[in-house]
């Protein structure tokens, strides 16, 4: 009998695709599978809940939530020693890593991946405290998107995160912050707005924000803004939107296995649009380290 644990945050989002939750549970339910559905109480259950899960021989977990339930289902997933294989059902205001595998929020569709089983491992993301499934983000961008409020969120979905940094923008834009970088053994000094590393290409919500990322390559895409001025943000911007942005002058890209950066400033750190600490951090990545079910 294959066991299924179903992790569900029932805040996350519109609320709207938590409806379909318990249907999901009687699709699934064919003799073969035993499901069991949990429903997160706050910060940091989902993670609980995954080593748990883990722990006690699950074959399969699914989040249903936003890209901060993921990372806190994956998170626990990592510090189990057992691994069970992961799906996602996106149901938050920001589901990048969801959309990237092209999972439907249709519950027909998306029972028929469970059934078929079909899956592959991914490379996850670690910094020196947590682990994250698809982005580790700090200055400028992470800074606006959590100022933006939940309320906000829950009503307007991710425009709101737009919306909202339109206002912060004229506060805070172009405070560069003085960085040191270490990377592949070259150590550099310089002014940047903000950095992306990067798993998946979308982020934010923004399909193609590091056009070269491959979930499976045993890297991170790595991209700096550095300080220019209102023009280059701008077009860097307008550019993301269709992924030809990669080659702008005022941003580097490149792909890691390691990264570590430093700031004499307090500076927040963003792992899969949650707040998870300061600089300087390090990073790396585990390659393939995480079986996920794919359309
Ligand atoms: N029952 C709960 N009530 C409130 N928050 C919860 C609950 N369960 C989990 N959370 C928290 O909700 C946060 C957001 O989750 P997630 O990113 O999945 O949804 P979202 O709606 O996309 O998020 P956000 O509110 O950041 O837009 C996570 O930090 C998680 O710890």
């Amino acid at each position: 009998m294959e066991k299924i644990q179903i992790i569900c945050n029932p805040n996350a989002g519109r609320q709207i695709i938590q409806k379909n939750v318990p249907k999901l549970v009687e699709l699934l339910k064919d003799g073969k599978k035993s499901v069991d559905l949990t429903y997160t109480k706050g910060k940091f259950h989902a993670e609980d809940l995954g080593y748990e899960s883990c722990s006690k021989g699950y074959d399969l977990i699914i989040t249903v939530g936003g890209d901060g339930t993921i990372n806190e289902v994956v998170n626990g997933m990592m510090k189990s020693h057992t691994k069970s294989k992961l799906a996602i059902y996106p149901a938050g205001s920001v589901n990048d890593f969801g959309n990237y595998l092209k999972i439907p929020k249709n519950i027909e569709d998306f029972s028929k991946i469970i059934m078929k089983n079909n899956s592959m491992k991914v490379d996850v993301g670690a910094s020196d405290q947590r682990y994250f499934l698809n982005v580790a983000a700090a200055g400028l961008l992470p800074e606006v998107a959590h100022k933006v409020s939940s309320e906000a969120k829950t009503v307007l979905g991710k425009f709101a995160y737009y919306i909202e940094g339109i206002k912060e923008f004229s506060k805070i834009m172009f405070k560069p912050i003085n960085i040191k970088l270490y990377n592949d053994g070259c150590e550099e000094e310089k002014e940047i707005l903000f950095f992306i590393l990067a798993n998946s290409p979308s982020v934010g919500g923004f399909k193609y924000v590091a056009p070269e990322a491959k979930v499976n390559d045993g890297h991170l895409d790595l991209l700096i803004v550095e300080h220019g001025d209102f023009k280059d943000v701008a077009s860097i911007f307008v550019k993301a939107f269709t992924g030809s942005h990669a080659k702008h002058p005022a941003l580097k890209y490149l792909q890691v296995q390691k990264f570590t950066i430093h700031s004499d400033e307090a500076i927040d750190l963003d792992l899969d649009g949650e707040l998870a600490g300061r600089l300087p951090a390090s990073f790396r990545v585990e390659n393939q380290a995480l079986d996920i079910l794919i359309p």
